[in-house]
């Protein structure tokens, strides 16, 4: 007899099989109704304002949540500085056409003493406007014409009279040291990011979500190995933790683990203290090695449904060791699916993100889907039409990436015409 299974069990363990969920429709659980469970296991432990904040860096600010007021460190602009690259000048100086001689130069940087009265002063885009000077006359308007550097003319003639305030950049005129910038609760964009640097201010933000992410089953390697027979590389772990990372939380893993219960209990162990969702892929089928199901069922508060989906039908929720876990199945597609479909909007919500929602398109061809399941079928979009791109096969990871679309169709329709109206999931 040929014997080739995971060398960490030891005979049938039917554990509790009687704590499987009694059967709705079809002995399967409609997918609102999952998803309905899900959110209500995350929302109270993932809520956006229970996590404690962080101080980061302004380049770390993007896409986070403000749990206090940036206020500005320092003025802007923090000195009077010219607009414009021409002549500095005093007003009173040049109410007439005139010609002054020039006294100085100031480049941007540059820390320039006040302006000789009845003089003009060569002066950048940026550089302060010195004391005394209170207007800039563009180089293309004076009859020096254009700068070359370190030619500084001896004259410059001036054509027209000059307003005070003319192309000065008055300290403070954008914001005022000590105002409140960006308010809290704010999602931080990049124009948010540029005026929070602009005022060398730092961000307190909320802290993103902790996911643990894990791989499990023998036959799982690293990409980066060479692949022996029988073994798969870890499409999964790298897929789930980008996709945790996209939608705006932390990613502790990608972790990979054999189909041995104790090894997954001390990896459990050892992450439930420190995140705030462990998500699993694989060994929740009906395998007589599933990781997964076997270890949670006694050790954890986890149930197993079938979900009236497909991809992604096998679904365990609930918590270990009082920490939230979702065990997705292994399948790549059925992985990345299971993530859109139940876990995408709660993490966007749990970041204060907005979610990423459907839209309802036409199809482009003809379709089928089986009876009793609700499809997720791959799709691209085509023009203002949607169409399908490969099979159902929930192992066809590699054509998933030409998707990017989810097509959502109802269980009860099993056929579907070009130009017929489906909900579509972007990816
Ligand atoms: N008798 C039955 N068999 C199966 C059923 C069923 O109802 N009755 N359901 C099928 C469905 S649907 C799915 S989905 C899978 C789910 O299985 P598991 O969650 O137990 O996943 P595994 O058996 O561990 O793996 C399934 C498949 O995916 C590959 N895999 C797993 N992890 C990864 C990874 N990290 N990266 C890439 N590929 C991975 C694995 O090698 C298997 O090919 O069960 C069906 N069976
Ligand atoms: O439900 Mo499985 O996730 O079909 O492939």
């Amino acid at each position: 007899m040929l014997t080739v299974g995971a060398g960490h069990y030891g005979g049938c363990v039917d554990v509790a099989r009687s704590q499987d969920p009694p059967p709705v429709a079809g002995g399967r659980t409609s997918v609102e109704q999952h998803r309905a469970d899900v959110a209500q296991l995350l929302r109270p432990r993932l809520a956006l304002g229970d996590r404690g904040a962080v101080t980061v860096p302004v380049e770390e600010a993007f896409g986070r949540v403000l749990a206090a007021d940036v206020v500005a460190r320092v003025a802007v602009p923090a000195f009077r500085n010219s607009q414009m690259d021409g002549f500095a000048v005093r007003s009173v100086d040049v109410t007439r056409p005139v010609r002054l001689p020039v006294s100085g130069e100031i480049a941007a940087g540059a820390s320039p003493g006040p302006l000789v009265p009845g003089t003009a002063a060569r002066i950048m885009t940026g550089a302060p406007v010195p004391d005394g000077a209170d207007a800039v006359v563009p180089v293309e308007d004076t009859d020096v014409g254009r700068f070359c550097p370190g030619e500084i003319p001896a004259v410059v003639g001036l054509r027209e009279p000059v307003p005070p305030g003319l192309f000065v950049r008055e300290a403070g005129s954008d914001v005022a040291e000590g105002e409140v910038i960006v308010p809290a609760g704010t999602l931080v964009g990049p124009a948010h990011v540029a005026a929070i640097a602009a005022c060398g201010a730092r961000a307190v933000v909320w802290r993103q979500p902790r996911v643990a992410v894990i791989s499990t089953g023998s036959e799982v390697v690293s990409p980066a190995a060479e692949l022996g027979a029988g073994q798969v590389f870890d499409a999964n772990g790298p897929a789930l933790a980008a996709a945790v990372r996209a939608a705006g939380a932390e990613v502790v893993g990608p972790f990979r683990v054999a189909d041995a219960p104790q090894a997954l209990g001390d990896l459990l162990d050892d992450v439930a203290a420190r995140v705030d969702l462990i998500l699993t892929s694989g060994g929740v089928s009906q395998g007589a090695y599933e990781v997964v199901k076997d270890l949670l069922r006694s050790a954890g508060e986890v149930e197993f449904r079938s979900v009236a989906m497909q991809p992604g039908g096998p679904q365990g929720w609930g918590t270990y060791r009082g920490t939230p876990i979702l065990t997705f199945p292994g399948n790549p597609v059925s992985a990345q699916v299971s993530f859109v479909v139940l876990l995408r909007d709660e993490l966007l919500r749990a970041a204060g993100l907005p979610g990423r929602g459907t839209v309802r398109l036409p199809l482009a061809g003809a379709t089928t889907s089986p009876a009793g399941r609700r499809q997720f079928l791959r799709g691209a979009r085509d023009g203002d039409a949607v169409r399908v791109v490969g099979g159902p096969g929930s192992h066809l990871v590699a054509t998933m990436a030409r998707a990017d679309v989810l097509i959502d169709v109802p269980e009860d329709v099993t056929e579907l015409q070009a130009g017929d109206e489906v909900e579509v999931w972007p990816l």
